[in-house]
């Protein structure tokens, strides 16, 4: 490891756009710092493509991932692989990036499998909201696995990182101010500029909630209703985002809400996200037809980030979080 004397080795959990984007930004500087092994394992789910050829060998063959970021060489040093227990039994540095739906399976399956003091960081914008209340995925993470995990957020749309348009992110960290400069190392690019906070819960949070104001961002495009209401929406949306998380955790900062991770993301989010544009067509076809059936639709197999959970949260509704309100209403 970086303080003792051992090299670090990073492996990615998750191939999707912003998995492969990770990994091709990790892959860079891996041949360029000492301290790591140049090769960074990148786990798949493994999916057939309608060549009939397996998605984890074609990413090997052609060192890019055709169905979720076509055109993109990830780095000679990527190496795909579908068996998760492999892809991580090396690793002293795990980045999680899959959807968030899908982490606690992966944990699941991951516990006893990992190395001695394993460290991870999360780049999966979501929580888990369970009967008990909702659940970072960080402390998911943390809980099912026993091994500390930072986050990294931040107005981050991947396709842009990808063509190394500048972006900048921020990583939260609790305490452990060393493995957080640790990982920001590992990710910071001349066009990728990573800060961090020692605000974890405050930063995730920023990740997760603006996912929510950016579907109600894509009603109000979807209902054409001009650009004043949409910064009315962000701007409400983003003192609801502060007002639930210091309900969720009193000890989230309000600067926090100022770093790429807060106003920067919900900027970039409702502009471009994906939950924007699936809401927009959601909100044209006078919700006949559902999130489902539109992501299925246009998105092409990535996921929708948590619609199902904020139209549901009954909770939510009760706390009188007016723009969430809204939201369930119009489902
Ligand atoms: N795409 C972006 O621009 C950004 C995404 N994020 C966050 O990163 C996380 C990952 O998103 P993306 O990489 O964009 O993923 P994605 O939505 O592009 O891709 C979906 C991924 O899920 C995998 N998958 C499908 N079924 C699965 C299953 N049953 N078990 C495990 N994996 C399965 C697919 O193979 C694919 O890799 C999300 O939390 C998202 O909010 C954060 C910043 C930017
Ligand atoms: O997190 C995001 C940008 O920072 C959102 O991007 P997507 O909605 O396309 O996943």
């Amino acid at each position: 490891m970086e303080n003792g004397h051992a090299k670090n080795r990073v492996a990615v959990i998750g191939s999707g756009n912003w998995g492969c984007v990770a990994s091709r930004l990790i892959a860079s500087n891996t041949t360029k710092l000492p301290s790591f092994y140049d090769e960074v394992r990148m786990w798949v789910f493994e999916e057939v493509l309608p060549t009939g050829k397996k998605l984890s060998e074609s990413i090997n063959q052609a060192n890019e991932n055709c169905k979720y970021l076509p055109c993109i060489k990830l780095g000679a040093n990527v190496i795909a692989d579908p068996d998760l227990e492999n892809a991580v039994k090396d690793a002293n540095m795990l980045v999680f990036v899959t959807p968030h739906q899908f982490v606690e399976g992966i944990c699941k399956k991951l516990v006893g499998k990992l190395r001695l003091g394993a460290q991870a960081i999360s780049l999966i914008k979501g929580m888990e909201v369970k009967t008990e209340g909702p659940c970072m995925i960080s402390k998911l993470i943390t809980d099912i696995l026993g091994i500390n995990c930072c986050v990294l957020m931040g107005a981050n749309i991947a396709s842009e990182i990808a063509v190394e348009k500048f972006s900048e992110a921020t990583i939260g960290y609790r305490k452990d101010k060393e493995v957080a400069i640790r990982w920001a190392k590992l990710f910071t690019m001349p066009y990728f500029l990573v800060s961090i906070v020692e605000d974890i819960e405050g930063v995730e949070l920023c990740g997760t909630l603006k996912n929510v104001v950016a579907i109600a961002a894509g009603l109000v495009d979807g209902l054409d209703m001009g650009n004043n209401t949409k910064a009315a929406i962000m701007r409400i949306g983003l003192r609801e985002m502060c007002a639930f998380s210091k309900l969720l955790f009193p000890s989230v900062r309000d600067n926090t809400f100022f770093e790429s991770c807060g106003v920067a993301d919900l900027i970039t989010t409702c502009l471009g996200g994906r939950n924007r544009r699936v809401a927009e067509a959601f909100a044209r076809n006078g919700g006949k037809r559902s999130f489902d059936e539109l992501e299925a639709e246009m998105l092409h197999g990535q996921k929708l980030q948590g619609s199902t959970e904020c139209f549901l949260s009954e909770d939510v509704i009760k706390n009188n979080f007016g723009l969430l309100k809204v939201i369930s209403v119009c489902n």
